[in-house]
C-alpha cells in the first residue's frame, strides 16, 4: 500500500485550519462554504453511541419553484466493517453482520431516511482476494428469497424505507450461477427488481472474475415512491458510460456500493468519480465503501512479486453524496462504521439540466456513430499525423502548380 494514503480524513485535517480560512477551503473542496450539517435525532444518536457507529447528516437545497412542489428525500448510506472473524462459520459471520446492520437501519429510521443503500456485498467479507471457492460461495443467496434480502424486506416494510441490498447472488433457476447483484426492496417490503454489476475488476487482489461474470441486466432504473434510483456497482464507477446509461434511463439518484482498499488503486479517484458523474448526468450520486481490515486464514499473493499475505489492507470507508450542482457532502470516516444521511430536493436534477443544458448538448448520435465504428474488428482510430499532413500539403502544392 502506498504510504501517502495512510491518511487522516480530510475532515480531520481541516480541524487544524484557522476558521478564517476554512470557508474558502470548504468552497474549494465541497463546492460550498459550509457543510449544511443538519441535526440528528436524539434516538438515532443514542443507537449510534451504544453501537459504536457515527452518524453524519447534511442538507442540499434546490431553488423554490412555482409549479412544482419540492421533492425532499432523505438518502442514507451505510458503511461497516465485518462483524465476526472470517474463520467463523458462514452462518455466524452472517448473523453478526445482520445484527450490526439492523441497528444502523433502526437509527436511519429514527432519522426518517426514505432510501437507504448498503455497501457492496454487505453480507460477507471481501473474499475474492483469496481465490478460494469454499466456504465463500456459501454466502451466495437467491435474490428473491435469500437470507440478506429477506432480512432487509422486514425492515423496509416496517420503516417505510426503500432499501438497496447488494448481495452475492446465486441464480438457482439458471444453473446456480453466481453474480454480484444489488436488489431494490420497495418501502412496501416487495422486491422491485435487481441489477447485476456490469464491470468486473481483475486488478490487484480484486479477483472477482474468478467467481462471476459481467452482468446481463443492462442499466435499469427503479421507480420508487422516493424517486428514480439506480445502482452503479463499485468498479463501474471508473466507467463514465455506465454512469451515463443510468442517466439516460432517467435516474435521479445513483448509488455506488463499493469495496475499495486504501492505496494507489482507487483512493485518489474516489472523490472525483462520483462527483463528476453527478455533474455530467444531472443526478445525485452516493458513493459507499466498507471499512476495516479483513484477515483470512490462508495466505494469498497479489501476483506482484511481493510476499504472500493474509489481508488486503484496510478498506477506507469515506462514503459521500454528490449533487448535480457539483457540491458534495464531507466524507465519512475512513475507519469507522457509519451512517451518512443527506436530505436532498430531487428538483435540483431538472434545475441543473435546464441551467447547463448538458443533456441537450450531449450529441448522442455523434457518439453512437463513433462507438459503432470503434466496436468493429476493422476499426481504425481517427489519428492525423504531422507527416501525413505535410505529405498531403506537398501533394496539394504540386497539383496546384501543375494546372
Ligand atoms: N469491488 C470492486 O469492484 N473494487 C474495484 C477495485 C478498483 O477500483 O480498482
Amino acid at each position: 500500500m502506498s504510504d501517502s494514503f495512510n491518511l487522516r480524513t480530510l475532515e480531520e485535517s481541516l480541524k487544524s485550519v484557522p476558521s478564517q480560512d476554512l470557508k474558502d477551503i470548504k468552497t474549494h473542496i465541497y463546492g460550498r462554504s459550509d457543510d449544511h450539517e443538519l441535526s440528528i435525532s436524539s434516538s438515532a444518536q443514542r443507537i449510534a453511541e451504544s453501537n459504536n457507529f457515527v452518524i453524519k447528516t447534511y442538507g442540499f437545497k434546490a431553488k423554490k419553484e412555482d409549479l412544482r412542489k419540492p421533492r425532499i428525500v432523505r438518502i442514507g448510506a451505510v458503511q461497516t466493517s465485518i462483524a465476526a472473524p472470517t474463520t467463523a462459520p458462514v452462518s455466524v459471520q452472517r448473523d453478526a453482520i445482520f445484527a450490526k446492520v439492523g441497528k444502523i437501519i433502526e437509527a436511519a429510521a429514527a432519522d426518517n431516511v426514505n432510501v437507504l443503500c448498503l455497501q457492496e456485498l454487505w453480507t460477507l467479507p471481501y473474499v475474492f482476494c483469496t481465490r478460494e471457492k469454499y466456504p465463500w460461495c456459501e454466502f451466495a443467496e437467491n435474490a428473491k428469497t435469500g437470507a440478506g434480502v429477506t432480512f432487509l424486506k422486514g425492515y423496509a416494510k416496517k420503516f417505510n424505507m426503500v432499501i438497496v441490498c447488494p448481495i452475492l447472488e446465486r441464480d438457482e433457476d439458471q444453473g446456480d450461477i453466481i453474480w454480484n447483484t444489488a436488489v431494490v426492496i420497495s418501502n412496501t417490503g416487495n422486491i422491485i427488481g435487481k441489477h447485476r454489476k456490469n464491470h468486473i475488476p481483475r486488478v490487484g487482489d480484486f479477483n472477482e472474475s474468478t467467481y462471476y461474470y459481467e452482468g446481463n441486466t443492462g442499466h435499469p432504473v427503479f421507480e420508487t415512491q422516493f424517486g428514480k434510483i439506480a445502482m452503479n456497482i463499485c468498479y463501474g464507477r471508473h466507467h463514465p458510460q455506465n454512469w451515463m446509461m443510468f442517466g439516460l434511463n432517467g435516474a435521479e439518484i445513483v448509488f455506488n456500493p463499493s469495496a475499495e482498499i486504501g492505496g494507489s488503486l482507487s483512493d485518489r479517484m474516489w472523490f472525483i468519480e462520483g462527483r463528476n458523474a453527478a455533474v455530467a448526468n444531472s443526478y445525485f450520486t452516493v458513493t459507499i465503501n466498507r471499512v476495516g481490515t479483513e484477515i483470512f486464514q490462508n495466505e494469498f499473493t497479489s501476483a506482484d512479486g511481493k510476499p504472500a499475505h493474509k489481508d488486503m489492507g484496510p478498506f477506507y470507508g469515506s462514503a459521500y453524496l454528490a449533487a448535480p450542482d457539483g457540491t458534495r457532502s464531507p466524507g465519512m470516516p475512513r475507519d469507522r462504521d457509519g451512517l451518512l444521511i443527506c436530505e436532498v430536493d430531487l428538483n435540483m436534477c431538472r434545475q441543473e439540466r435546464d441551467l447547463h443544458t448538458f443533456r441537450m448538448c450531449q450529441r448522442l448520435p455523434l457518439y453512437a456513430e463513433g462507438l459503432t465504428k470503434a466496436c468493429k474488428l476493422d476499426f481504425e482510430p481517427q489519428v492525423i499525423r504531422e507527416n501525413e499532413n505535410l505529405k498531403r500539403n506537398q501533394r496539394q502544392h504540386t497539383n496546384d502548380h501543375q494546372f
